[in-house]
């Protein structure tokens, strides 16, 4: 092919899998920035249903899909030679489905979007992926991005983490005038701070629907990243990993928006309200996750959401439980 028509051929289709809120809002970001994207979900009549509206009813309601958006219910035509996947289904339901569709995904470079634990082995997304299709090339996309944002076209930054020689590829297939995305080589890191912020959001909403006050929220989100610093380095995570996009970044915009699902949980748990259902707050899962593989570990803020969620204690007496515990030196590291 010469290059001319190289250029007229473009490059073949990012396929996005998943078409939840954000699967739509990462296809609707590249799509807005001319790139041709594949947008599959499971549910051929939802499908059928935005290929006709040219929109997302249901998480993204009123937002016009690009025209080079195109939407599908059948795997192959999601999946390009050459092109990266972006997978955007929950982490609990990831196992599930890197394994039904295990041959379709072999030797593509995946683009994780989910921010969690499995809940029962303690994995993490890549440790999943890395059990249901051994030798598999990831890369981790995260950081601070709300779908509402993205979908509209309003601008941030986020990690892209892989030790896959693809990456700057990657990189520049996904970076556009909206998203501007740093490379990383920790995606071990990258993970553990999107997952452990969501509990942190958790246990931030608590705090205010329980009204005490913005004072208590930022001294136990800055505790609670104390505890994210602790328990991911010792997982063996790098220090600027957590300090940037995927952790601290994203830990600011979760713990301080009603529009995070995680820190709105926690409003209504404080509240004592019933909590929105059919949502899905990551937060929760990885809570029991995080508080199954270490127990007797010094994590109280991480503990005492696990604890809350579990209905063991009630939110006005978690807050005078950490409130009481043995006086101790300010540092991450104890
Ligand atoms: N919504 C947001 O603002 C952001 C979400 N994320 C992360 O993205 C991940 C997905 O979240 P959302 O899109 O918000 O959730 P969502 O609940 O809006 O959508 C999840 C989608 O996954 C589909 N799904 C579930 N199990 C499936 C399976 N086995 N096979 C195929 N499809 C399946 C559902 O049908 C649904 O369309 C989560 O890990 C979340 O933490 C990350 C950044 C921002
Ligand atoms: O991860 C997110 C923003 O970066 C989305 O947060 P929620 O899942 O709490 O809505």
């Amino acid at each position: 092919m010469t290059g001319t028509a190289q250029r007229r051929a473009g490059p073949p289709a990012i396929g996005v899998l998943g078409a939840g809120a954000f699967g739509t809002a990462l296809a609707m970001t590249l799509a807005a920035a001319g790139q041709p994207v594949v947008l599959w979900g499971r549910d051929a009549a939802r499908m059928a249903g935005m290929a006709a509206t040219r929109q997302n009813a249901a998480h993204l309601p009123g937002i016009r899909f690009p025209d080079t958006l195109t939407v599908s219910a059948a795997i192959p035509e999601a999946i390009r030679p050459g092109a990266p996947l972006l997978l955007a289904v929950p982490t609990q339901a990831l196992r599930g489905f890197v394994a039904e569709h295990r041959a379709a995904l072999q030797g593509h470079m995946l683009v994780l979007c989910c921010k969690g634990i499995e809940l029962g082995t303690g994995l993490l997304p890549s440790q999943v992926v890395a059990a249901e299709l051994p030798g598999a090339r990831v890369a981790v996309l995260s950081g601070p991005s709300f779908a509402a944002d993205l979908a509209i076209g309003k601008p941030t930054a986020l990690t892209l983490a892989t030790l896959d020689p693809a990456g700057p590829e990657v990189q520049d297939r996904l970076s556009t005038p909206a998203l501007r995305i740093y490379l990383g080589a920790d995606p071990l890191g990258a993970q553990l701070g999107g997952a452990l912020k969501n509990v942190i959001a958790i246990a931030a909403g608590v705090v205010m629907g329980a009204g005490l006050g913005e004072s208590a929220r930022a001294a136990l989100v800055t505790r609670g990243f104390a505890e994210l610093l602790r328990l991911a380095m010792a997982r063996g995570a790098r220090q600027d990993t957590l300090f940037g996009l995927s952790g601290f970044g994203d830990l600011m915009l979760t713990c301080f928006s009603a529009t995070s699902r995680n820190y709105s949980l926690g409003l209504a748990l404080g509240a004592g309200l019933p909590p929105a259902t059919g949502v899905t707050v990551e937060g929760a899962a990885t809570a029991r996750a995080v508080a199954a593989a270490t127990p007797g570990q010094d994590l109280p803020v991480l503990h005492m959401v696990a604890a809350l969620l579990r209905g063991d204690v009630a939110p006005a007496e978690a807050m005078g439980q950490l409130m009481s515990r043995p006086q101790k030196r300010e540092g991450w590291q104890d």
